[in-house]
């Protein structure tokens, strides 16, 4: 069905210009899709990697004015200019991501106002581009002899351009890259325990979505064959947010459906409100404020997400069951150290959180870390992992110093965790989200995503993820969004995220919090078969019961110091364990 409406636009695309349809009609709808192009840039930045920008006019500006300039002053082709125009807009979105991209929170968007109106009136300021009246007489775009002069044989060129975009987008989405930008709209934390630079994915985001609002201002210039700055403004940028929020900024087709919603709506605005307010003006802006709030508040999701809950869904197709297993880790041997943590420290303000607390892991066991409320066992399982520096003292892998590395780095080196609070994509299958666990494991990038290239190792990728699914005896689940899960299955759902790694060694915070007694079961199951392969546990967890029937050795805590480190039954004889921990919580 999906396919069938698919194809049914692109016949009823194929057909407009060739029908009687008025001019004016194809004139909308080439600024439809001009328009969708850059939309499509702000859903892989803004619903996907969460990067909210006002200034993707600015970027339009500067294809736009590229073209127009070099086919101008040097007579340029613009199949020349094209080019020129990506690679300028390329340096200019590197340095503005590099520099704001770190920026969090409101920020940002306060970031690109201010560029996108700087631009603004710089373009509108430089002698040599005609100041505000802008430029002139821009040639028609040329395409293997034949003059794209009216709007019918631009029409073609402009959609072909989208419909590729669209497509080569869907594709990037579906891809290892995708996942990593789906994960970095949660938060750095869990995408970088994954191994992803979630900075660098930000800045890709951020260049793709300039690069596509550049085709676009290319395609601009040399349909409307003058250029001035006042399309390329921030009214234009708050526009083009407008659109991928009605459309649903969140899918690729959203852009589409917004930037037609948008226009048409624009249109008969501007014919509709100066008849009924009896005097001319741009009143539509305000229509457009209002119903950007009412968006916001009742349909968020925007037009597209009503469309596709009422399209059947789109299950994604086995088609990994002969792929290459992925090669997997050397196992330290067993007993080896893997973990070493000496005199860690960290304390934050006045409030020493952890206190010189040393603890080892060996390979091949399980090392429960217990304690009450804040004892400081997740700000212990935070140092290990590099999400928080270390105050003092040093944490080894294999012998290796890790402390002070970047989360990522540790997980490179064979580090997996699980997180207290959950942290998923839940729009995303569960599948695909214990597939983001492999993702070092993993090379391909953005090209070989959008050209359908990384087929080969998707497929290894999705294979070793409903391998470790069936492990923990989620395999059923696979195809179901994460969203949608129970709680602790949702905490098994991260194991096995973890497990795809192929991690030395596996940190568990509460993993068991919120399973039912028999899924209980089946997690130490799980976890005595991982021992038993060599893999080395640390298991921070609240059922006590779990613990001591499963963990080697139990390291306990009470406020951020050690207690007492030994076997469960030394530790449940011990008395100042009784006193501390048990008692409190017995
Ligand atoms: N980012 C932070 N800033 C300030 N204080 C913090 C921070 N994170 C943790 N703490 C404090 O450090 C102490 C240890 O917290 P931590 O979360 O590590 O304990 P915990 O043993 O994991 O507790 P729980 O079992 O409730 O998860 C607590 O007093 C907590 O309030």
């Amino acid at each position: 069905m999906r396919r069938a409406f698919l194809i049914a636009f692109v016949v009823v695309l194929a057909l407009l210009p060739a029908l009687p349809v008025p001019e004016f009609w194809i004139t909308q709808a080439n600024y439809i899709g001009l328009y969708t192009l850059v939309v499509i840039g702000l859903v892989l930045l803004t619903g996907i990697a969460g990067l909210t920008s006002f200034g993707q006019a600015a970027f339009v500006g500067l294809g736009a004015y590229t073209a127009a300039y070099l086919a101008l002053t040097y007579g340029m082709s613009p199949w020349l200019t094209v080019w020129a125009g990506l690679a300028i807009t390329a340096v200019v979105a590197l340095v503005l991501g590099v520099v704001t991209l770190r920026m969090s929170g409101h920020y940002l968007p306060l970031a690109t106002i201010a560029w996108g109106l700087s631009l603004f009136y710089l373009l509108g300021n430089i002698e040599g581009l005609g100041k505000y009246d802008g430029l002139l007489g821009v040639p028609a775009l040329n395409f293997f002899g034949i003059e794209l002069k009216s709007g019918r044989s631009f029409f073609y060129l402009l959609w072909v351009i989208v419909l590729l975009a669209a497509i080569a987008v869907t594709h990037l989405l579906d891809s290892r890259v995708g996942r990593a930008m789906r994960a970095v709209k949660g938060g750095s934390t869990m995408p970088e325990a994954m191994g992803v630079n979630t900075f660098a994915v930000k800045v890709t985001a951020f260049l793709l979505a300039a690069l596509l609002a550049s085709i676009s201002g290319w395609l601009f210039a040399h349909f409307q064959r003058t250029v001035n700055p006042s399309p390329f403004g921030l009214n234009m940028g708050i526009e083009y947010l407008f659109m991928a929020v009605v459309g649903g900024v969140g899918h690729v087709w959203g852009a589409l459906v917004g930037a037609g919603a948008v226009q048409l709506l624009k249109d008969q605005l501007q014919v509709l409100l100066p008849k009924l307010l009896g005097r001319s003006g741009n009143y539509e802006v305000i229509v457009f404020g209002v119903l950007l709030v009412l968006v916001l508040q009742y349909a968020r999701d925007g037009i597209w997400a009503f469309v596709e809950a009422r399209l059947p869904r789109l299950r994604r197709k086995v088609d990994w069951q002969n792929a290459q297993p992925l090669p997997e880790r050397t196992r330290p041997p067993h007993g080896e150290v893997v973990l070493d943590v000496q005199a860690v420290r960290k304390v934050f303000g006045g409030l020493v959180a952890v206190n010189d607390v040393s603890f080892q892991v060996r390979a091949g066991e399980i090392l429960g870390l217990i304690g009450p409320n804040g004892a400081g066992k997740s700000t212990t399982f935070n140092l290990v992992t590099g999400v928080l520096p270390a105050s003092g003292g040093e944490v080894r892998l294999q012998g290796t110093r890790i402390d002070g590395q970047a989360s990522r780095e540790i997980a490179r080196r064979g580090v997996a965790r699980t997180f207290q609070h959950v942290k998923m994509i839940p729009n995303m299958t569960v599948l695909e989200n214990v597939a983001l666990g492999a993702h070092l494991r993993g090379g391909r990038g953005v090209a070989s995503a959008m050209l359908r290239l990384d087929r080969d190792e998707e497929r290894r990728l999705m294979r070793e993820a409903e391998r470790q699914l069936a492990r923990i005896g989620m395999a059923e689940l696979a195809h179901e969004y994460a969203g949608n899960l129970a709680l602790g299955q949702q905490r098994l759902m991260e194991i096995a995220r973890a497990l795809c790694a192929d991690p030395t060694l596996l940190l568990l915070d509460e993993p068991a919090a919120g399973l039912r007694h028999k899924e209980k079961q089946g997690l130490a199951d799980v976890l005595r078969q991982l021992r038993s392969e060599g893999l080395s546990i640390l298991l921070v967890e609240h059922d006590m019961d779990l613990v001591m029937g499963l963990v080697d050795r139990v390291v306990v805590m009470e406020f951020g110091t050690k207690l007492i480190e030994g076997t469960p039954e030394v530790v449940q004889a011990s008395p100042e364990v009784r006193a501390a921990y048990l008692g409190t919580e017995h």
